[in-house]
């Protein structure tokens, strides 16, 4: 679409105004704010036979404003109607009211001022989309032509989403009460003292070196800090452990620099030597004094497992989520396979993604633009041999925890392999629509991230099917597979 044009003043009463795209073209913008459900727009349409167009409109730029129309002629919308541009995430759906030959183009969210409002044209387009996710991009689909309905909301699912809908209007900064969330969370806490038994077993190798002389405390933590030794994970100790009047300065854990640790010869130190440190933060005060015997411990009564409260902005973006997922099965679906999806947004803490992506795919500081979404999982992820790392460097601690901080969205529940692959990718929580009774590893068949001894836990939900209009329709798989 040429970008040489200025966009005419218009106005419509509900403050649509019309903008420019590079890359797009003309398209509808909002000047203000407008809420969820709000009828944007009702555009005429002109109707034509299916054979003017074959034989003529075909041919000329009016093709790219063509769309079917219920009884088989084509049609095109005048008015701001024919300016809507296309998006993979709209915010407006729109009806075709055949009684009255004209279309109703309502918000399907809240729309902020200056956004672009956008409908779904369907699965094939003729065009390269400029705002495209790489990770859902189309290939082959059916023809479904302009306006394929897939983002028409009818009266019916309009009614069932209503709760929903109320929950999403409104500042997104609000918490929602638990009760009135469109999915139920698992409860996967484990009893602190449950907790504690796990903790008593679990130790972890460490280097460590006794220090003489005070000052070389702070030398040597710069040492490590430049050597790239500074390690996260071993912020639940203390640094330094003083005991029968010496000082021990924590190094780094032996998986992570399996050989002896050379200090900077200046400070001449005593050798590097290993001992025993808890894996974990105390949560009690029991639990405390004993990791404490072995080293100082940071004291964590925080309840790890908890459910962590949701705003109303959050509760948005897992719905836009699991709408994406729904519509993607039901394409699939109508390709001929199997409707079973998983995506994974960008999060809503977006420092969480930062870490995440770092440790998977670590980029350059600045190069944001190469950080996209991270796709569907793939099977467990297991850390490289030293055979097949030959000629590369040894991965990061952590490097093969490709999900870390992430949140899945899923049409199934995932089944018991699945469940521990995801166990294995650290992601932070999951969403799935449908239970899978005989075979699912969230609470179907067993509970995985639930198990005694597991070394990571992940929140559980199940999506409310209605939900914000989210259905199951054509969802259903053989409740004996594995999703
Ligand atoms: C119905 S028109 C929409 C209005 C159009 N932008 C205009 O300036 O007249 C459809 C055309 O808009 C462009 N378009 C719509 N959505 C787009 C998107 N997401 N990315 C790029 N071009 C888009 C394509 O050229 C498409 O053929």
């Amino acid at each position: 679409m040429s970008t040489k044009i200025h966009a005419p003043d218009h106005l419509n009463r509900t403050g649509c105004r019309i903008g420019i795209t590079e890359g797009k073209g003309r398209g509808v913008y909002a000047v203000q704010q407008i809420p969820v459900r709000t009828v944007i727009e009702i555009s005429p349409v002109l109707l034509f036979a299916k054979d003017e167009y074959a034989q003529h409109g075909k041919h000329t730029v009016l093709d790219h404003y063509t769309f079917n129309w219920p009884d088989g002629r084509m049609a095109l919308a005048l008015g701001l109607g024919s300016l809507f541009n296309h998006s993979d995430n709209p915010n407006v759906s729109f009806s075709l009211d055949t009684e009255t030959e004209s279309i109703r183009y309502t918000t399907s969210r809240i729309v902020s001022p200056g956004e672009e409002l956008c409908i779904f044209y369907g699965h094939k387009l003729w065009f390269d989309p400029v705002d495209a996710k790489p990770s859902l991009a189309y290939s082959d689909e059916p023809e479904d032509g302009w306006g394929g309905l897939s983002g028409v909301l009818d009266d019916d699912n309009l009614a069932k989403a209503e709760e929903t809908w109320d929950l999403l209007e409104g500042d997104p900064n609000d918490i929602i009460p638990e009760e009135k969330l469109p999915f139920v969370r698992s409860k996967i806490a484990p009893d602190d003292n449950e907790e504690e038994e796990l903790d008593a077993v679990k130790l972890q190798d460490v280097w460590v070196v006794d220090i003489s002389d005070q000052r070389h405390i702070s030398i040597l933590l710069k040492w490590l800090r430049q050597s790239g030794l500074e390690d996260p994970s071993l912020s639940h100790l203390k640094r330094i452990r003083k005991q029968d009047g010496v000082a021990t300065l924590l190094l780094a854990y032996t998986s992570s620099c399996p050989s002896a640790l050379e200090l900077p010869e200046e400070l001449s130190c005593s050798s590097p030597y290993t001992t025993k440190v808890p894996r974990y933060a105390a949560l009690t005060q029991n639990s405390l004094q004993l990791k404490s015997t072995l080293w100082p411990t940071i004291y964590a009564p925080r309840k790890k497992y908890e459910p962590e409260p949701w705003s109303r902005g959050k509760v948005r973006w897992a719905w836009e989520a699991m709408r994406i997922v729904v519509r993607e099965a039901k394409r699939v679906k109508s390709d001929g396979e199997l409707p079973i999806i998983a995506y994974v947004p960008e999060p809503y803490d977006d420092e969480m993604r930062r870490v995440a992506e770092y440790r998977a795919n670590p980029v350059p500081e600045n190069d944001t633009d190469s950080r996209t979404p991270l796709p569907i999982p793939t099977p467990p992820i297991c850390v490289a041999s030293d055979e097949t790392l030959s000629g590369q460097e040894t991965p990061r601690n952590g490097s093969h925890y490709l999900l870390t901080g992430l949140t899945l969205f899923m049409t199934h529940e995932p089944c018991i392999m699945c469940s521990m692959a995801l166990l294995h990718s650290r992601v932070k929580e999951i969403f799935y629509l449908i239970p899978m009774k005989k075979t699912g590893g969230c609470g179907g068949a067993a509970c995985i991230p639930r198990l005694q001894g597991v070394n990571h836990r992940y929140g559980i939900s199940s999506w409310n099917i209605g939900g914000g209009g989210i259905d199951t329709d054509r969802l259903e798989i053989s409740e004996g597979l594995n999703a």
